[in-house]
């Protein structure tokens, strides 16, 4: 099984090129198959998740040429089939996007529940609830979704919460529908507004993405499009708080620095000193960290996609802080193995208490999902001696060579899969 073996101690300095937004992709690759012309989709991360998703947009017959690593073609003319029930596909949460876009097209769609990371319960009762007020019979068997509609209606629909998933496939599934759709208490993340564009592009009419009222007036076809996907905020969010954690200094390219505000932001609270470019931040750290307090929100709030890797810089500040998670309730499982570290954090409810230490010791960990498997990298990348991560697919789902990004900075990390390659990396590193 693969692990990441890390030495950790050195400060990570130098710069690193972040990549498309995985949350984004995975919305827009969705969407492609709802034009019967050639999608060229650009700065396509390659992550799992997008692969599996691709697996199985081929599955049902769309044209799919990989052009390059970061660039793919989608033509959705020879779709066949409206059912997506392979294996594969319930693994990823994304899977759920097929759900809009197959009805959005074709009035009818099956596919599995999803999945995801395990950090909470991630009921989809919103999706339904839009899917339903368009006029569509939603039934769930035998772990299906079955959704069908004679014709989508355009409705006034109001989210009783604040959903990512839910207001990206109300806008799918309403982009041919009959009228004009008004979604109130919208989601406004960076990639809602980036799955909007791109639909735009392909000749949907949608208004308000970024707000709290989204408008979409139904259009009869969309075209094919050539579109370049955002920056992925949390993997810069990622190498912001990787520069703290290890008292660095490290110049994060390619990304959109409004994006980062908010994690911008705690980081300063935290001592950090962030430059904003054009399309880069710098940041450093150069003294002990300060404590602060977090609370992850929506979008513009504290993303909780970046709550343990936060938590990660601030368990190693000089004084006590507190993590309150609002979005999801089984988040802090990465507690247990940090305090492998010697982390003193302590978790009540929906809170986590964090005493920092002076200092990580390495340890053997497990990612226990997508983030806070990252943020175990981190920790380790900032401790005294060797550490070893167990279960790195789920950071494979979400980080595009995240070990050869880090080594770019200066970090001490392989990826191995036997031991005899984690005695060789550990007789390498003394
Ligand atoms: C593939 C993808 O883009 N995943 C992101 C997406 O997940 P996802 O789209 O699953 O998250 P949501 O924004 O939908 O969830 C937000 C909150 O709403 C609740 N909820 C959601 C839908 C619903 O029908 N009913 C309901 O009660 C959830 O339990 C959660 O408490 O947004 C999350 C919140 O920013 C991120 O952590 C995930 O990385
Ligand atoms: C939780 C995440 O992904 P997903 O919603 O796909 O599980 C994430 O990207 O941090």
């Amino acid at each position: 099984m693969e692990q990441y073996v890390i030495k950790g101690g050195n400060p990570l300095v130098g710069e690193v090129t972040i990549g498309g937004a995985k949350n984004a992709a995975l919305g827009i690759l969705a969407a492609a198959i709802m034009s019967d012309e050639d999608v060229i989709i650009d700065n396509l991360p390659d992550v799992s998740d997008i692969n599996v998703l691709l697996q199985a947009i081929a599955s049902i017959g769309a044209d799919v040429v990989r052009i390059n690593r970061n660039t793919v073609k989608i033509n959705g003319k020879n779709i066949h089939s409206y059912c997506i029930d392979d294996g594969f596909i319930r693994k990823i949460r994304a899977s759920y996007y097929l759900l809009g876009a197959l009805l959005g097209k074709y009035n009818e769609a099956e596919v599995a529940l999803p999945g995801g990371c395990n950090i909470g319960s991630r009921p989809i009762d919103q999706h339904i609830k839009g899917f339903r007020a368009l006029g569509a019979r939603v039934d769930i068997n035998n772990s299906m979704i079955i959704a069908k509609a004679e014709q989508l209606k355009a409705r006034h629909i109001y989210l009783d919460v604040v959903s990512v998933g839910a207001t990206i496939n109300i806008m799918m599934a309403a982009a041919m529908a009959e009228g004009r759709t008004i979604l109130e208490n919208s989601a406004k993340e960076p990639h809602i507004v980036d799955v909007a564009n791109f639909l735009n592009s392909m000749g949907a009419d949608i208004k308000g993405a970024g707000t709290d009222v989204i408008r979409i007036q139904g259009v009869q076809k969309l075209h094919g499009t050539e579109y370049t996907i955002i920056p992925d905020q949390i993997e810069a969010g990622t190498f912001m708080c990787a520069a703290v954690a290890t008292q660095g200094d490290i110049t994060v390219k390619h990304v959109i620095p409004k994006h980062l505000e908010s994690i911008s932001a705690k980081l300063m609270e935290m001592g950090a000193e962030i430059e904003e470019l054009d399309d880069a931040v710098r940041v450093v750290a150069s003294k002990r960290l300060q404590p602060t307090n977090i609370k992850t929100l929506p979008y513009p709030g504290f993303p909780t996609d970046m709550q343990p890797q936060a938590a990660i810089a601030l368990a190693l500040a000089d004084g006590t802080s507190v993590i309150t998670e609002s979005i999801f309730e089984n988040r802090f499982r990465y507690v247990d193995e940090l305090a492998r570290m010697g982390a003193q954090i302590k978790v009540e409810g929906n809170t986590a208490i964090i005493i920092g230490v002076p200092q990580y010791k390495g340890a053997h960990m497990s990612a226990p999902d997508l983030r806070a498997g990252a943020a175990l990298v981190i920790a380790a990348l900032a401790a005294d001696g060797v550490s070893t991560v167990d279960s790195i697919g789920y950071i494979q789902r979400g980080y595009e060579d995240f070990e050869g990004k880090l080594r770019s900075l200066g970090a001490c990390i392989e990826k191995v899969d036997n031991e005899k390659d984690l005695r060789k990396f550990k007789l390498k590193v003394g």
